[in-house]
């Protein structure tokens, strides 16, 4: 009986899937982990949308590289407000931007309180690792309980099996 109740207490986390993408990328790797693993999605919007020439990391000026090169830069977020306390594990999915998280997740970050919640990076890149950025989240926020990251450059199938994985 005792067994059957921690199995049922294990299931019965309930799943946040939380991303931030400009191309659709990421996207597709969080709606797969929430199918997956029956979660809410939600879509981490900034007030203002990225425009393909604000995402130009060849050019110097334009707002990704300003934002990215900027530390304590912290775009401003729109969208609708997150009621965080119903859940228990968050999956935060991003696209990796000069090696690191784009700045709105930051804004995101420090916008609510993750205490008590289990936070797991995911990303997409165009080569890049997780690696670097998960490093900078851990210290800029040492009181989120870290997940393992994980880069998701593969199927939808294998992020979906990922998640079912560490759950
Ligand atoms: C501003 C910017 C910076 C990027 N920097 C990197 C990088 O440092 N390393 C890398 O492998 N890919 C980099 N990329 C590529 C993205 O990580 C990759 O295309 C990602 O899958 C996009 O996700 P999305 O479609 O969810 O926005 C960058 C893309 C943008 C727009």
């Amino acid at each position: 009986q005792n067994q059957i109740a921690d199995t049922n207490v294990q299931s019965d986390k309930k799943i946040l899937v939380v991303y931030f993408s400009c191309t659709g990328t990421t996207e597709k790797a969080a709606d797969a982990i929430a199918k997956t693993v029956g979660g809410k999605l939600y879509r981490i919007t900034p007030a203002t949308a990225y425009t393909s020439a604000d995402l130009d990391w060849n050019n110097k000026s334009s707002r990704s590289s300003i934002e990215m090169t900027t530390e304590n830069s912290r775009p401003e977020l729109g969208g609708e407000a997150l009621e965080l306390k119903d859940y228990d594990v968050v999956f935060l999915g991003y696209p990796i931007w000069w090696n690191l998280c784009p700045r709105p997740v930051n804004t995101f970050l420090e916008k609510y309180d993750f205490s008590g919640k289990t936070v797991i990076p995911f990303a997409t890149s165009g080569g890049s690792s997780i690696t670097n950025s998960v490093k900078q989240l851990k210290k800029l926020y040492p009181k989120i309980t870290w997940g393992e990251g994980q880069l998701l450059n593969g199927s939808v199938k294998q992020a979906g099996e990922w998640a079912k994985g560490v759950i």
